[in-house]
């Protein structure tokens, strides 16, 4: 733990991953999210950036849809979005048997994917990827009213939220889905929406990826230690509102908790010399033999009550999309890519991810 001010603020870095657990899993109501800023607000207003009883409310009617038993009855719709994806990378590299693509592809707005981040309100996804060059400037002016502005970026953003409106509110899925959010009814109306989409066209493409054996617990190892080594959101604040007993330490209310997960992803002591090494493996006997002592150091999807609602949500996905991905391309990094991960709220290549697919 290392103590200082920022600013006015009492602070203190959390590096055991021990007491990051304990801050992350107070369940008294002694330790919060700070309050977001507005600029923030408009990229994520939905579950959260809720606090106390809203958030108990909201969290425990969202919670039932993301069960994996639930999630696994949404394969087929999951699985026409990944088709869709492959024929449209098909077309591109139709003519010469290769072509260049910049990261983002995998996020274009898809009816699919719109549905599903609107139904667990976080639009963050498609905001960010399609938002991220009005981050820096916002964050620069941090006036309430700067959003009001009719600046470029400003005027992108509200187009892209007046499209993305615009799209659920076109097609049948997106109708009901806002009739869901309106009345608030059960989610399970709203996995029925996603189930039923393409279920009969997809069990074909199901029933391939079974036959092909793709080593799918490998790709879950891959996808760990890409999240080990690029956690999307790179740390987490806190801070005390009461008086908080943290380890062998009292703390006042006000003090900020910063939570590095980047640092603890790639701390030596955790996870050994190769700590910066791009190894899989190292998952092979799950995440909590992943790291050394059998100390779990991984919290790319937080801990705690507040662990992301959305996480099976993403693994499967994810999952699914580079298995049944690699069996139609390869990959390989364009000349011109140029290693910079960034934080613009979330982690992300500066100068973007430009990759080379080959068709297989
Ligand atoms: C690899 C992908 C993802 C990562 C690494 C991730 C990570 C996180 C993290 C670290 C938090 C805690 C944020 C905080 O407390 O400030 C969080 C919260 C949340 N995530 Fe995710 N997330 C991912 C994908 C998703 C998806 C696909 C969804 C929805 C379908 C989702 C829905 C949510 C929600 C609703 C919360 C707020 C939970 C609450 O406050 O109770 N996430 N996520």
């Amino acid at each position: 733990m290392s103590f200082f001010w920022i600013g006015t603020k009492p602070t203190l870095i959390i590096l055991d991953p021990e007491l990051m657990k304990e801050v992350l899993s107070d369940k008294h109501g002694r330790i919060q999210k700070p309050p977001r800023n507005p600029h923030i607000k408009l990229l994520s207003n939905g579950l959260s950036s809720l606090q106390g009883e809203k958030w108990v409310k909201q969290r425990k009617l969202i919670s039932p849809a993301s069960h994996q038993e639930k999630l696994k009855g949404m394969t087929p719709a999951f699985l026409t979005s990944c088709i869709e994806l492959i024929e449209k990378w098909k077309k591109k590299t139709y003519s010469q048997g290769y072509c260049e693509l910049d990261r983002g592809m995998i996020f274009k707005t898809s009816p699919l994917m719109l549905s599903h981040l609107t139904a667990f309100e976080v639009p963050q996804t498609i905001k960010v990827s399609n938002w991220s060059n009005s981050i820096p400037t916002a964050s620069l002016f941090n006036l309430t009213s700067y959003r009001f502005i009719p600046t470029k970026e400003n005027k992108r953003r509200m187009n892209l939220d007046k499209e993305i409106s615009s799209k659920l509110k076109r097609s049948d899925r997106g109708e009901k889905l806002l009739h869901w959010k309106v009345e608030s009814r059960s989610v399970d109306d709203l996995l029925g929406i996603l189930l039923q989409y393409s279920r009969e066209s997809s069990q074909a493409d199901m029933n391939n990826l079974k036959t092909t054996g793709m080593p799918i617990d490998q790709v879950t190892m891959i996808l760990y230690e890409v999240l080990r080594l690029y956690p999307p959101l790179v740390q987490q604040i806190r801070y005390t509102c009461k008086t908080t007993k943290l380890g062998d330490i009292t703390l006042p209310a006000g003090v900020q908790l910063i939570l590095p997960i980047l640092l603890i992803h790639h701390d030596r002591e955790f996870w050994g010399d190769d700590a910066e090494d791009f190894r899989p493996e190292r998952f092979s006997e799950g995440i909590s033999k992943a790291s050394k002592d059998q100390k779990v150091a991984f919290f790319p999807f937080q801990w705690g009550p507040r662990i992301c609602i959305g996480q099976n949500f993403a693994m499967i996905e994810a999952k699914m999309a580079l298995a049944m991905i690699l069996q139609h391309f390869s990959f390989q990094l364009s000349p011109s890519y140029a290693h910079a991960p960034n934080t613009i709220i979330t982690l992300q290549p500066q100068h973007g991810a430009q990759t080379i697919l080959h068709a297989q």
